[in-house]
């Protein structure tokens, strides 16, 4: 029986929000230039007004200007983009995000298309993805950054370890799956349709779950004293009523079988918004060194 550490990401995400918040004090005092974030709410999402909150929060916190806007459901695409192009164009604007999901129709892929890369925080725009494939700097998503900084800190080098994502999502699977290449792991992506996924999983050293289904990982596809990053955050019902949070991953049936597991919540979740904030700061240097 292996003894499983949990791995402690809430608290991580607030020693780093501490450290940012010195970065960004040194950097106001330099520069003159104080990092701003704008974020773009549409619609009436309970989810991602809280995220949206809580990143407006932190960006303030950390000592950046938090600029929100709240477009109704009713917005339409023209009116998102309308809005996108502003904010590329606002100088006081450092980093742009655009909460996902947006409500149907408003095709998302064309939203994030519009932001200026040297704004996207979010590292969603194509360029920032192919800068990332092709290994050269990229504003990076914020949710595999989190992840691979957890693996970091509690495995120093990822090298040669034999790392399986199962999901294949934009926004985590596969920026994640470039990530651990980029750390010299070998690395599989994983989905639904994946063949004998259970066997795929047991070969992991790093074992992701990315794929939005509860619980769905099982404790015996765990491999023995595996580090397991479980990046799901599942709402379902409680037996007695109300409402609780699980990953993707069987937390209790992993106990005594990972070496390492985050929890849900309080493991990738929080790291999400302290890498945002690092994106901000990123952005707003690069735009300063470059003269705008
Ligand atoms: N434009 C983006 N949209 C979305 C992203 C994103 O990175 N960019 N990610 C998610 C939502 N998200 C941030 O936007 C996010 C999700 C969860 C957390 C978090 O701290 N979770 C807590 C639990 C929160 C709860 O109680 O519900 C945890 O895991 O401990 C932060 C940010 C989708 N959209
Ligand atoms: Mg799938």
């Amino acid at each position: 029986m292996v003894e499983t550490r949990l791995i402690d990401g809430k608290a991580f995400a607030e020693r780093m929000r501490l450290r940012l918040a010195d970065e960004v004090a040194a950097f106001v005092t330099d520069t003159g230039v104080t990092p701003g974030l704008a974020v773009v709410l549409v619609g009436e999402d309970p989810a991602s007004a809280v995220y949206v909150r809580n990143k407006g929060r932190q960006t303030v916190e950390a000592g950046m200007n938090s600029i929100e806007h709240k477009l109704p459901a009713t917005a339409t695409q023209a009116d998102v983009l309308a809005l996108v192009r502003q904010l590329n164009d606002d100088p006081a604007v450092h980093g742009i995000l655009v909460q996902l999901p947006l409500p149907v129709p408003i095709d998302a892929q064309a939203v994030l298309a519009t932001i200026d890369p040297a704004k996207d925080v979010d590292g969603f725009h194509v360029v920032n993805v192919g800068r990332l494939s092709v290994g050269l700097d990229a504003l990076v998503p914020c949710t595999p950054l989190g992840c691979v900084m957890l693996l970091k800190d509690a495995l120093g080098s990822l090298a040669g370890l034999e790392a399986v994502v199962v999901g294949r999502s934009n926004i985590v699977g596969k920026p994640l799956a470039q990530l651990l290449l980029r750390e010299d792991c070998t690395v599989t992506i994983a989905h639904s349709r994946t063949r004998d996924l259970p066997d795929v999983c047991r070969r992991a050293d790093i074992l992701i779950g990315a794929v939005g289904r509860p619980e769905m990982i099982r404790g015996d596809w765990i491999k023995p004293g595996a580090t397991v990053i479980d990046v799901g955050i599942n709402r379902v019902e409680k037996a007695g009523g109300g409402t609780r949070l699980v990953g993707d991953v069987a937390f209790d049936e992993a106990q005594g079988i990972a070496g390492r597991i985050t929890p849900v919540p309080g493991g990738v979740g929080p790291m999400t918004i302290a890498c945002l904030l690092q994106n901000t700061l990123t952005a707003a240097r690069r735009q300063v060194a470059a003269g705008g």
